[in-house]
């Protein structure tokens, strides 16, 4: 016998509603089957129409269910203990530990092949504490802090209540979902033309809605406040804001009031069906047009942006060209000048030896005259000429020459030095120009960097903001690989169909990822989320899922074909790498969450137990070993030693690792020369444990406490996915270890990717079903506006 229902241990879905399915009566010596009238009426669910009468809203559902409780206290004949509690009215013995002997009892009344489930359901103290809790036969128990399971107090009731995380939003989808065929034709039904979408079918839904009424001291009644005066009050004006702010095409605002009316008053809802109805007809707008959207302006200044940093590269290129052609003719001037000096040196040696010459030469003439005898009186004999005339005349006409020469040596020198004067001036001019010219250039290349610098920096935020308006947190849908049959179909890359008995649901992600999806795929998805992460931002990418619908195979995957782990860390090394300016540290840390205790996977002394940590707003662990890596080789060798340490662990503890969450987290700190700031980001990398219900013939003790420290702490996942939807002032991060170490990652200071992994077999529908729920209900979640990690390197304040 199977017992299959809707609302399954989803921390979606309300838990405390599976309660008493776990009171599956098998009589005692009787051998008597499930006690079909125990199944809650929430079974109803599934197939509710609209217009149907329902058995009650998802919080009356838990109600009931906890009514249904209660009333099972009262002892029955026909059930056989599953827990043998040791309680006051016992008698047998005062404590109230329960003692975990299930099998043998259940193994008696569970014929083979039977699957029947064991459901958990969470109890919010009054005290902020969240206990897992499940009943059966009449008793309600609790895992307590130290893992033991206690007696439910009866006191408890009115100091706490049971978490149903199936909340309204979730159950207005499933509503949604409630294919066109299932809505009975009747007065409700009726169509209209809508512009694009053609004639459409319309229906009036019967539904719980907010309405915003004023108290009328006269009348003595709350009146509904007329439309105009609504837009008024404070919580309608935040969402008519937030409205016109994600679509500025939007400037109506009584209209954005009235649409916020029928959406109550969900402006995620009103933006959704805005983007929905008039998308194509928004897109295709003129830009002078009324309607325009804020990632359509972005993407174009994006694009306008990328232009003129094109530009500015282009205008920094022909600059450095220019600065290098000066620099040339810088160094072959200065080649002239020593040229031109060692030929004014030449001369003026020449010059000086000339001077010499003709020196010499004027001494000669000198002595040539004086030695010249006196004038005789003419004599009959003729005096014998003392120097030779034709001598003298050769002396004469060579001093002529001398002097000719010297003259014009003279004014050669002259001018020459005249020329290199001339040279010299204008070097000194070129040289002086070249200077000013060089000055200049600096400093426009200078601003150029500045500007560029800037407009890198606006691109990046401008692409940030882009990733924001798509939302902070994705979510996709991984269909595992399966011989047998399916349940699912894919119907387009955002939607997939669960067929279970014929009824077909359809739910819908930031992407869907068909069985055919490669390990590239699937990672090229977060790729967008992943690189931020070097520029300052926290980002987490989480799978969830049921045992082995493929969460390990798209987180760590296999040697030959890695999964998002490996890649995404080599992508970060590659990205480091190709940054000049910028100088990275990564380290990695690896840790497994068990039973709710921390256990350090990259140490080789690990030490008793692991506790956290809160600084402001920073989250750590004190102790945590962390391994520089620096190439590929290092990643693969320290996600081996984790993967070693934790099989040795859970070997030694006799557990199987899908039982346990793993988080891998990746620290990357970058420190930039030029601005001297430094970024620091996490990469958070979490496969979680199981998400299915433990099978009831797994119920013994161990298991039993595993399971409940696996339903608590995606329990209170689910309470901070729910919290966050509903933008409530306290996120419950506390409720567990392993929403505590995600809070940086999930509290509107970060990135977060959820893998929703479903196995396509018809065995696990009602798994796939919840964990498709639960996906539904995170996409619905939008974090605040990311906030980059950088702090200048000298003090250590973050810059937000
Ligand atoms: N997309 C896929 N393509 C091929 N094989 C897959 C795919 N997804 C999962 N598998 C295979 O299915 C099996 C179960 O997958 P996996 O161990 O990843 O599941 P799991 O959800 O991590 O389970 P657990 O919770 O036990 O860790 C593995 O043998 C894995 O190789």
């Amino acid at each position: 016998m199977t017992y299959s229902h809707l609302p399954c241990r989803c921390p979606a879905i309300s838990l405390s509603e599976c309660s008493v399915s776990l009171s599956v009566g098998v009589g005692m010596g009787s051998g008597a089957s499930v006690s079909e009238e125990l199944r809650p009426e929430r079974l109803e669910v599934e197939d509710a129409q609209p217009g149907a009468s329902r058995a009650s809203t998802p919080a009356e559902w838990s109600q009931d269910a906890l009514q249904a409780d209660v009333k099972t206290t009262k002892p029955d004949n026909h059930t056989v203990d599953i827990l043998s509690v040791k309680s006051e009215e016992s008698n047998v013995n005062q404590q109230q530990t329960l003692q975990l002997n299930l099998i043998p009892a259940m193994n008696e009344t569970v014929s083979e092949g039977e699957e029947v489930s064991l459901d958990f359901e969470s109890f919010l103290h009054n005290n902020g504490t969240l206990y897992s809790c499940f009943s059966h036969h009449g008793n309600r128990v609790y895992v307590d802090e130290s893992q033991n399971l206690q007696l439910f107090p009866k006191e408890w009731y009115n100091q706490g209540r049971f978490i149903t995380t199936n909340n309204e939003g979730s159950s207005q989808l499933q509503t949604l979902a409630i294919s066109q065929s299932a809505v009975r034709e009747d007065d409700r039904t009726g169509s209209i033309y809508i512009q694009g979408k053609g004639t459409v079918m319309t229906y009036m839904f019967e539904e719980r809605v907010n309405t915003c009424r004023f108290w009328d001291p006269q009348s003595g009644v709350w009146l509904l406040l007329p439309l105009q005066w609504e837009m008024d009050v404070e919580f309608v004006k935040v969402r008519v804001q937030r409205v016109m702010f994600a679509l500025p095409g939007l400037v109506d605002q009584k209209e954005i009031t009235a649409a916020l009316r029928q959406c109550n008053y969900d402006p995620e809802e009103v933006i959704s069906v805005y983007l929905t109805m008039f998308g194509e007809i928004l897109l295709q707008a003129s830009p002078s047009g009324d309607q325009s959207y804020t990632d359509l302006n972005s993407f174009r200044a994006l694009l306008d942006r990328d232009r003129v940093i094109e530009d500015m590269r282009h205008k920094l290129q022909t600059k450095e060209k220019e600065v290098e052609n000066l620099f040339q003719r810088n160094s072959y001037l200065t080649g002239e000048v020593r040229y031109l000096t060692d030929v004014v040196q030449h001369l003026n040696q020449k010059l000086a030896e000339l001077e010499a010459d003709q020196q010499e030469a004027r001494e000669k003439i000198r002595t040539l005259l004086n030695r010249r005898t006196p004038a005789v009186p003419p004599d009959k004999t003729i005096p014998k000429p003392a120097v030779d005339p034709s001598q003298l005349c050769k002396v004469s006409r060579l001093t002529r020459e001398l002097n000719i020469s010297n003259k014009q040596l003279r004014s050669t020198a002259h001018q020459a030095l005249a020329d290199i004067k001339n040279q010299l001036g204008q070097f000194y001019d070129t040289v002086g120009k070249l200077a000013q010219v060089e000055q200049e250039a600096t400093k426009e290349t200078e601003e150029l960097r500045c500007l560029y610098r800037k407009e890198v920096v606006e691109r990046k935020s401008l692409y940030n903001k882009l990733l924001e308006l798509q939302g902070n947190i994705r979510v996709f849908c991984r269909c595992r690989k399966s011989l047998a049959s399916s349940c699912l179909e894919k119907t387009d890359d955002q939607e997939v169909v669960v067929i279970q008995k014929g009824n077909r649901k359809k739910f819908q992600f930031d992407k869907v990822y068909s069985p055919s999806s490669t390990q590239e795929d699937v990672f090229t998805g977060t790729l967008p989320v992943i690189t931020s992460c070097v520029d300052g931002y926290n980002v987490c990418i989480l799978a969830y899922g049921q045992t082995g619908s493929g969460k390990t195979y798209t987180m760590m995957g296999s040697k030959e074909n890695p999964g998002v782990n490996i890649r995404s860390i080599r992508e970060l090394l590659h990205i480091c790498a190709g940054k000049e300016k910028v100088s990275y540290t990564l380290k990695i840390s690896m840790l497994e969450i068990y039973n709710d205790t921390l256990n350090d996977l990259l140490t080789k002394s690990p030490s008793a137990s692991l506790d956290i940590r809160v600084q402001g707003k920073a989250v750590s662990v004190p102790g945590l070993t962390q391994v520089q890596v620096q190439t590929e080789t290092d990643i693969l060798s320290v996600m081996e030693m984790g993967e070693k340490n934790r099989k040795i662990a859970s070997t030694k503890m006799n557990i199987q690792s899908s039982r346990s969450h793993l988080m891998v987290a990746l620290e990357v700190e970058g420190s930039d020369e030029v601005s001297g700031l430094t970024s620091r980001g996490t990469l958070t990398l979490c496969d979680l444990a199981g998400s299915e219900r433990i099978s009831k013939t797994e119920a013994e003790g161990q298991r039993l406490v595993e399971a409940a420290a696996i339903n608590k702490s995606l329990t209170a996942l689910g309470q901070v996915f729910g919290a966050l939807k509903c933008n409530a002032l306290h996120i419950p991060f506390r409720n567990s270890k392993l929403t505590h170490l995600l809070q940086p990652c999930l509290s509107g200071d970060a990135k977060c990717c959820v893998f929703v992994n479903v196995s396509p077999d018809v065995k696990d529908v009602v798994e796939t079903l919840s964990t498709l729920q639960f996906g539904t209900t995170i996409r619905q979640v939008s974090l605040g506006k990311t906030t980059q990690n950088i702090v200048p390197a000298k003090t250590n304040k973050t810059v937000k």
